[in-house]
């Protein structure tokens, strides 16, 4: 270090300040005292200290005395190092406060010199060092900027080459100084609280959605509490819910479309430690193409014609919840893209927004498409796949489980007999048989929909007949309906079968296995592969499994 500065007499001071410069010092005066912001304090400095004690240029570090680090906070804006391509990595490092000149300045009770030249040639010298001499600059004067006994940072200036020395060392300066230090001091804080008032704002804002979603899916949190299933396929997925539930694991729920996959989402949502917040539900099949980013994401207000106030995104509203990524399958590959960068970082960024936020979701994904022909086909991303498809349940057909049939009609007779007031009990002999020989191609939700006819139909307490719709039009498409051709029950079990084993990788047994996810034991299976000729075409897999493709 070059200290070679020495304390003037106060004669000396007064003869170094002149008329214009006591100006000057008033309007600085005055001008920091109103400062409110770093371009307030940036202009003061600017247009009237930097004349007054000559001074080529200046940068103000504030102290984290919690980290015990200390970092840039205002720099001016016109100056020359604003121009160096590595400058806004050196304007966001922060640097140890002993680092050799930090903590001799913050010691002293005067302006500390350096000489550049000689400080770059310590071979601990700070980043900044190395800097300030690309940039040439061959003397730095610090200054402790300090309110009472607490160090709030550091002014360093450049000293003009032919400016009066004696200036930086005289009392005039040290109270030019302590305006400066009560000016940050009073800046940092109104930044402080403009951060809690965002903070709160943003906890206000995500409430307030929060509360809309609740009211929004009251009805459907509240009337799908019971998942009802006896068959040998339910109890394999109650199984895996109580196995996957209490963890953060990310699930995949898989199915046609109406065989509980949101019911079981709640479900899982209801038994893991995040239930005591609201699950967020986001479809994809029904967010337009050009609102995904602002849907999953949030945006600023502003950063787009019609975003006129901010949002929170769902990611945001999920946070320490779940967030249920309802038809995952039907999402554009390039919001995929998105969406699987969020996933990976677990921090998103909102359309206009500054900084990255982090967020603490579980994600459950469901789709009725078979999500390996979509990548197979390029719609579907690998990587996003491979990132969902962690722990996977199959939500089995009802026309494969008709051992559920009887229990779930029970159920809905109970729940519409209530809800719509009407004292209905059971079912017909004759509606039994119509109930199993249907072949339910929309699954549960049909068989719920005709259940409510008929509750409504009802003039007994005995539903006689089933109101079921044969016109083609009321069938909703299922993976394997089809309007046209009606399949065999047994080609419909091959089908089924081959789906399940691909979804497996050809595995049949053991965890993740086909037999498994069927609900069936593996001799069953295999009987059942050869019985249905499925083992001719078989594929062997890397993994050494072999499959029907
Ligand atoms: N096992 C079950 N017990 C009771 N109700 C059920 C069961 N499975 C489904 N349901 C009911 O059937 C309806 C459809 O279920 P849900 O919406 O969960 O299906 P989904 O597979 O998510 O359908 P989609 O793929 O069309 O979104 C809901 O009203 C749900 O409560």
């Amino acid at each position: 270090m070059n200290s070679t500065y020495t304390q003037p007499s106060r004669t000396q001071v007064h003869l170094s300040i002149n008329d214009e410069q006591k100006n000057l010092l008033l309007s600085y005066s005055y001008s920091i005292a109103q400062a409110r912001s770093k371009a307030d304090l940036s202009s003061a400095i600017n247009d009237r200290l930097k004349r007054v004690c000559g001074m080529k240029d200046y940068l103000i570090s504030t102290i984290d005395e919690a980290t015990h680090t200390h970092g840039s906070f205002l720099i001016n804006a016109n100056s020359h190092y604003a121009r160096r391509a590595d400058f806004k990595e050196m304007m966001n490092a922060r640097f140890c406060i002993n680092d050799g000149l930090a903590n001799m300045v913050l010691n002293s009770a005067d302006p500390v010199p350096f000489s550049i030249a000689g400080q770059a040639k310590r071979c601990d010298a700070p980043g900044y060092v190395a800097f300030w001499r690309a940039m040439g600059i061959s003397k730095i004067v610090g200054v402790a900027l300090r309110v009472g006994h607490q160090h709030i940072g550091i002014l360093w200036i450049e000293p003009d080459k032919d400016a009066d020395s004696e200036i930086l060392t005289g009392g005039f300066f040290k109270g030019v100084v302590a305006q400066l230090a009560i000016a940050l001091a009073n800046i940092l804080a109104n930044e402080r609280a403009a951060a809690h008032l965002k903070e709160i704002a943003h906890y206000k804002q995500q409430l307030a959605e929060e509360r809309t979603y609740s009211q929004q899916q009251a009805y459907n949190t509240v009337s799908n509490k019971e998942v009802i299933g006896n068959s040998p396929q339910m109890l394999e997925v109650f199984n895996r819910v109580e196995r996957v539930a209490y963890s953060d694991t990310t699930v995949l729920l898989l199915g046609e479309t109406g065989t509980g996959k949101e019911l079981i989402a709640q479900a899982i949502h209801a038994a893991s430690p995040r239930k005591n917040r609201p699950m967020i539900k986001v479809n994809c099949a029904a967010l337009p193409a050009n609102l995904v980013e602002s849907e999953l994401f949030g945006h600023e207000k502003g950063s787009f014609t019609g975003a006129t106030e901010r949002r929170i995104g769902k990611f945001e509203l999920a946070d320490n919840s779940t967030l249920f990524l309802d038809e995952v399958g039907e999402l554009p590959l390039e919001q995929q893209a998105k969406l699987l960068r969020a996933l990976q970082e677990r921090e998103i960024e909102r359309i206009g927004g500054k900084s990255p936020i982090k967020v603490n979701i579980r994600i459950i994904a469901a789709t009725n498409r078979d999500l390996l022909k979509e990548v197979a086909a390029g719609r579907f991303r690998s990587d996003l796949y491979y990132r969902l498809n962690v722990f996977p349940i199959l939500l089995p057909p009802l026309r494969l489980r008709q051992t559920d049939l009887l229990p779930l009609a029970r159920f809905f007779i109970k729940k519409f007999s209530g809800k719509l007031n009407r004292k209905v009990e059971g079912l017909s002999k004759k509606a039994e048989q119509e109930l199993m020989a249907y072949d339910w191609p929309g699954n549960v939700r049909e068989l719920e929909h005709v259940f409510e006819r008929c509750v409504l139909m009802a003039t007994g307490p005995t539903i006689k007949e089933l109101n079921l719709f044969t016109d083609a039009t009321d069938k909703p498409p299922g993976k394997y309906c089809s309007n046209t051709a009606v399949q065999t029950l047994e080609e419909n079990e091959r089908e089924h079968i081959c789906h399940v084993l691909r979804l497996c990788n050809g595995k049949i047994s053991g965890y993740f296995g086909a037999a498994g996810l069927l609900g069936v034991p593996v001799s069953t299976l295999n009987s059942k592969i050869v019985k249905l000729n499925i083992a001719k075409k078989q594929k062997v897999f890397s993994n050494g499994h072999q499959a029907v493709l």
